[in-house]
C-alpha cells in the first residue's frame, strides 16, 4: 500500500462554555482506495501564533506521499525530524504528529480490517474511568456557575470530576466546600491541577488550604513552574498526595524520572506527538515504576477514539483520565460519536476497523473555517479555558 494524497480541513468548535476551539482534520489516502482518518486536536493554545495550513500540508505530503503507511516506525521518524521535540507543554508540532500518526493506524488497521487497538497491543480493557473537568475561577460568581456544571454532570453519570485551580484561592476553597455540603460521598474531585501557574512553594500553601477538602483526591497536578523538574520533587516530598505531570518531551519525561519528580505521568497523545510516542512514554514509566493516567487537550471524537484504543493497551493505567473532550464541545464532526457511560468512556466495539469513527461531511462543512488564525482571545482565557472576559 502506498499514501498519495493528504487533505487537511480546519473546523471550530464551541465549547458548552463558550470557549471555541480549531482543530485540523486529517485525511490520509493511499492507492488502495483506504482512507485513514485523525484529528490535530485544539489549537487554540498558547503562543498566539499559528501554522499555515497550506504550507502545512505541502509539507506533510513531501514526508509522506510515496510512502508505505505500515512504516509507522520510520514514518514517526521523519515527522519528529520535521517537528522537532520541543520543552513545550503545548507545542503544536506534537499536536501536528499526533493527528498524522493516528490517520496512519487509521488507514493500516482498516486496511487489515482490525481495530486500532488490535495494533497497539489488543485490549486490556474495554472502558476507560474519566472525570469532568472544572475550569479555573477567578471570580466569586463563577462558584455557584459551576456548582451547577457538577449538578447536571453527575446527573448524566460523571461522578468524577478535577478542578483547575490557583488564581483564586477564596473561589477553589468555597466550591470545593459547597461540593461537600451539596454532594457529600456522591461526588469525587480526583486531581487539583495547578497547570504551572505557580513556583512550587506558592503551590504548597495553597495545597495546605485546599486539600482540607478531601473529595477523593488522586493527585495534585502541574504544581510547579513549567520544566522545574527540582520543584516538582520538593513538593511532592512535602505532601502526601501524589504528584503528577503532563509528559511533553523524551527528554522532560527523562528528567522527571532523574529527579523523581513526579508519581504518575499524565500522558497524551496529542502533548507527546501521537500514538506510538504516547505508548513508549506509557512503558517508560512502567519501567520507572511510576503510575500513568491518559490525558487530555480536549479532543473530537477522532481524537478521544484514538485515545480509548491507547487506553485499552495500557496495562499501567492505574488512575482516573482526562479525556471528556465529545461531551465539552456543542457539535462533532463525525455520525458516531464516543460514548460515554456511568463516567466511564466506552472502546468501539472490537469488531469495528480502524477508529471505528466515521466522518460527517455534512457536519465538517457546518464547522469548516479558513485557517488558524486567532480571534479576539486574552491570556487569561487561554490558560482558563473559560469565555469570561472580566480582567
Ligand atoms: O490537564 C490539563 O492540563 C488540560 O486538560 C489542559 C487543558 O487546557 C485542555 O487542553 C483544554 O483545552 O481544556
Ligand atoms: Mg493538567
Ligand atoms: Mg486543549
Amino acid at each position: 500500500m502506498k499514501i498519495t494524497d493528504i487533505k487537511l480541513t480546519v473546523v471550530g468548535v464551541p465549547r458548552h462554555t463558550g470557549f471555541i476551539n480549531k482543530h485540523i482534520i486529517v485525511k490520509i489516502y493511499s492507492d488502495e482506495g483506504v482512507t485513514g482518518i485523525g484529528e490535530m486536536s485544539d489549537f487554540s493554545h498558547l503562543p498566539r501564533y499559528a501554522p499555515d495550513v497550506e504550507d502545512l500540508t505541502n509539507v506533510i505530503k513531501s514526508v509522506l506521499v510515496g510512502e508505505n503507511p505500515f512504516d509507522i516506525m520510520k514514518l514517526n521518524k521523519e515527522l519528529v525530524g520535521n517537528f522537532p521535540e520541543a520543552m513545550y507543554y503545548y507545542e503544536k508540532g506534537s499536536f501536528i504528529r499526533n493527528g498524522i500518526d493516528a490517520a496512519l493506524y487509521d488507514l493500516c488497521a482498516k486496511y487489515l480490517g482490525i481495530s486500532v487497538a488490535d495494533m497497539l497491543g489488543g485490549r486490556v480493557r474495554e472502558k476507560i474511568k474519566v472525570c469532568y473537568p472544572i475550569f479555573r475561577m477567578r471570580f466569586m460568581d463563577e462558584v455557584e456557575e459551576n456548582i451547577e456544571v457538577v449538578r447536571k454532570r453527575l446527573n448524566q453519570g460523571f461522578d468524577v470530576f478535577r478542578l483547575y485551580v490557583g488564581k483564586n484561592i477564596d473561589a477553589d476553597e468555597a466550591f470545593l466546600d459547597a461540593v461537600q455540603r451539596e454532594f457529600g460521598q456522591k461526588v469525587k474531585i480526583k486531581s487539583l491541577d495547578f497547570s504551572h501557574l505557580h513556583d512550587w512553594k506558592t503551590t504548597l500553601q495553597a495545597v495546605k488550604r485546599l486539600t482540607k477538602y478531601d473529595l477523593g483526591l488522586e493527585m495534585i497536578e502541574s504544581p510547579a513552574l513549567a520544566n522545574d523538574h527540582e520543584g516538582l520533587n520538593h513538593i511532592r516530598m512535602r505532601t502526601d498526595y501524589p504528584i503528577s505531570e503532563h509528559v511533553w518531551s523524551t527528554r522532560q519525561q527523562y528528567e522527571m524520572i532523574k529527579h523523581d519528580s513526579v508519581d504518575i505521568f499524565n500522558i497524551s497523545p496529542v502533548f507527546i506527538g501521537g500514538l506510538t510516542a504516547a505508548k513508549r512514554a506509557a512503558a517508560v514509566a512502567e519501567v520507572a515504576a511510576k503510575g500513568v493516567i491518559l490525558g487530555t487537550t480536549q479532543e473530537l471524537s477522532i481524537g478521544t477514539a484514538a485515545m480509548a484504543h491507547l487506553g485499552a493497551a495500557l496495562t499501567n493505567l492505574t488512575y482516573t483520565s482526562d479525556p471528556t473532550g465529545p461531551e465539552l464541545y456543542i457539535g462533532d464532526v463525525v455520525k458516531n460519536r464516543v460514548q460515554y457511560k456511568d463516567g466511564y468512556l466506552h472502546l468501539p466495539d472490537r469488531g469495528v476497523t480502524g477508529l471505528g469513527i466515521e466522518l460527517d461531511e455534512e457536519l465538517i462543512e457546518k464547522y469548516r473555517v479558513n485557517d488558524l488564525s486567532w480571534g479576539e482571545v486574552s491570556v487569561h482565557q487561554l490558560q482558563d479555558r473559560t469565555a469570561q472576559t472580566k480582567v
